[in-house]
C-alpha cells in the first residue's frame, strides 16, 4: 500500500522540456508580418516546484534574470492564471544556441517556450490559438512569435486585438545563411530609428515586393526572391546602425546568394541560398571580407528553415531523467528529438 502511495506520488511529479525554434522576422519587406523558423534552438524544462529556481545553460543567456522578474517564469505563470490553476514556484532550466539581441528572435523563443512549457504543464488547458495570441500580445509583432510557434514561414496581420496567420511551407532547396556581428543591437532601439511616416511611394514599394514575396515562397520561385526581398519601410533607416549591412544587401546576388535582407530587427543578416550553392565558400568570404572592412567580426552559420514548431516532452517522476540536474538535461542528445 505505502508502495502505491509512493508510486502514485512520483507519477504526480512531471517535468516538461520545450524545445523552440528561432526565427527571422521581416524577410525584407514584410515587415512585422513575415517569419520563417531556423534550425537553430532554445530549450526550456520547467517543472512544480517548492521554491522558484532558475538555471541558465550556455554562453548565451548573460545578462537574463535569474528570479521571478525571468520572461519565462512571468509568462508562465499568466498561463497558469489564465487556466485558473496555481502553480506559484517553478524549477525552470533554460539552454540557447540563439544570441541574444542580435535579430534571431531569442525573445519569442523565450515567450513561446515559456507559453508552451506552462500550458503542457496544465494539461493542454490553452489551445494553440490562445497561446499565439498570448504570445504576439506580450512581443508585439506576430513575425517572430508565429514562426517559432508553428514553424515554416508564416505569414501574419495583428491588429491590436487578434492576429491571423497562414503557415507556408518553406521552398524545398533553400538554404539559409546568417551572419551575425559581434555587436548586440535591442529591438527596441532598431524600432526607435523607424520614422512616423513614410510616402504614399515606399508605401506602394513594400506591399508590392511582401505580397509578391509571400506568393514566390509559397510557389516555390526562388528566381523571384531577389527582386521580391527588397524592402524601403525599415532597412534604409536601420542600415547606419550595421556598418556593411547596405554593400552587402546590395551585392550578395552577385555572390551566390538569392536574396539578402536584415533579419528582424538587426544586427544579424539573412542570406537564402540554393541548396546547391550552400557549400561554396564565396558567399561567406564576400560577407566577412565587407564587414571585415568596417572593424566588425562576424560569426556565420549555415542554417534550414526549420518545418516545425516547439517539441515537447514530458517526463514524469518515475523517470530516472526527472532528477537530472538542467545542466544535464538539457545538453542531452535526447533533448534534440521532439514528441
Ligand atoms: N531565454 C530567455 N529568458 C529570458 N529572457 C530572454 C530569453 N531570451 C531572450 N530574452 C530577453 O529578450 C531580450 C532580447 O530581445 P530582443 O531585443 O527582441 O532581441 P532578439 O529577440 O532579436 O534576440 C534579451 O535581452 C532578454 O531580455
Ligand atoms: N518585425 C520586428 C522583428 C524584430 O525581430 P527581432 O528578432 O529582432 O526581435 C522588427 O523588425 O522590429
Amino acid at each position: 500500500m505505502r508502495y502505491e502511495m509512493e508510486t502514485t506520488r512520483q507519477e504526480a511529479k512531471r517535468r516538461v522540456v520545450v524545445k523552440v525554434p528561432a526565427s527571422s522576422a521581416n524577410l525584407g519587406p514584410g515587415f512585422d508580418s513575415l517569419g520563417m523558423a531556423l534550425s537553430l534552438f532554445a530549450w526550456i524544462s520547467m517543472s512544480p516546484s517548492v521554491a522558484t529556481t532558475i538555471t541558465l545553460v550556455g554562453d548565451n543567456l548573460q545578462g537574463v534574470s535569474e528570479d521571478k522578474t525571468n520572461l519565462v517564469y512571468i509568462i508562465a505563470q499568466s498561463v497558469f492564471a489564465r487556466a485558473g490553476i496555481e502553480m506559484p514556484e517553478l524549477d525552470i532550466g533554460i539552454r540557447s544556441d540563439i544570441p541574444l539581441t542580435r535579430g534571431l528572435g531569442s525573445s519569442a523563443t523565450a515567450i513561446v517556450g515559456a507559453l508552451v512549457a506552462a500550458n503542457a504543464l496544465t494539461g493542454y488547458a490553452l489551445t494553440n490559438d490562445e497561446l499565439f495570441q498570448m504570445a504576439t500580445a506580450i512581443e508585439k509583432h506576430p513575425d517572430n512569435v508565429g514562426a517559432s510557434l508553428f514553424g515554416g514561414i508564416v505569414v501574419a496581420a495583428w491588429d491590436g486585438s487578434r492576429a491571423e496567420y497562414v503557415r507556408i511551407e518553406p521552398p524545398s532547396g533553400m538554404n539559409v545563411l546568417v551572419a551575425i556581428p559581434e555587436f548586440e543591437l535591442s529591438t527596441t532601439k532598431a524600432r526607435n530609428v523607424l520614422p512616423e511616416q513614410i510616402s504614399m511611394k515606399d508605401a506602394v514599394f513594400n506591399v508590392t515586393h511582401s505580397s509578391l514575396l509571400t506568393a514566390a515562397l509559397a510557389m516555390g520561385r526562388l528566381d523571384l526572391l531577389s527582386h521580391a526581398m527588397r524592402d524601403r519601410l525599415h532597412q534604409p533607416y536601420r542600415a547606419p546602425l550595421i556598418p556593411g549591412m547596405d554593400r552587402i544587401l546590395r551585392e550578395a546576388t552577385e555572390h551566390g546568394a538569392l536574396g539578402a535582407v536584415l533579419s528582424g530587427a538587426g544586427p544579424t543578416l539573412l542570406l537564402l541560398v540554393r541548396s546547391e550553392n550552400s557549400d561554396d565558400g564565396q558567399l561567406v568570404e564576400f560577407v566577412r571580407s565587407v564587414m571585415a572592412k568596417e572593424g566588425i567580426d562576424v560569426t556565420t552559420r549555415w542554417l534550414e528553415p526549420c518545418l516545425h514548431g516547439p517539441t515537447v516532452r514530458l517526463i514524469n517522476g518515475n523517470d530516472p531523467e526527472y532528477n537530472l540536474e538542467h545542466r544535464q538535461l538539457l545538453t542531452k542528445a535526447e533533448v534534440e528529438v521532439g514528441a
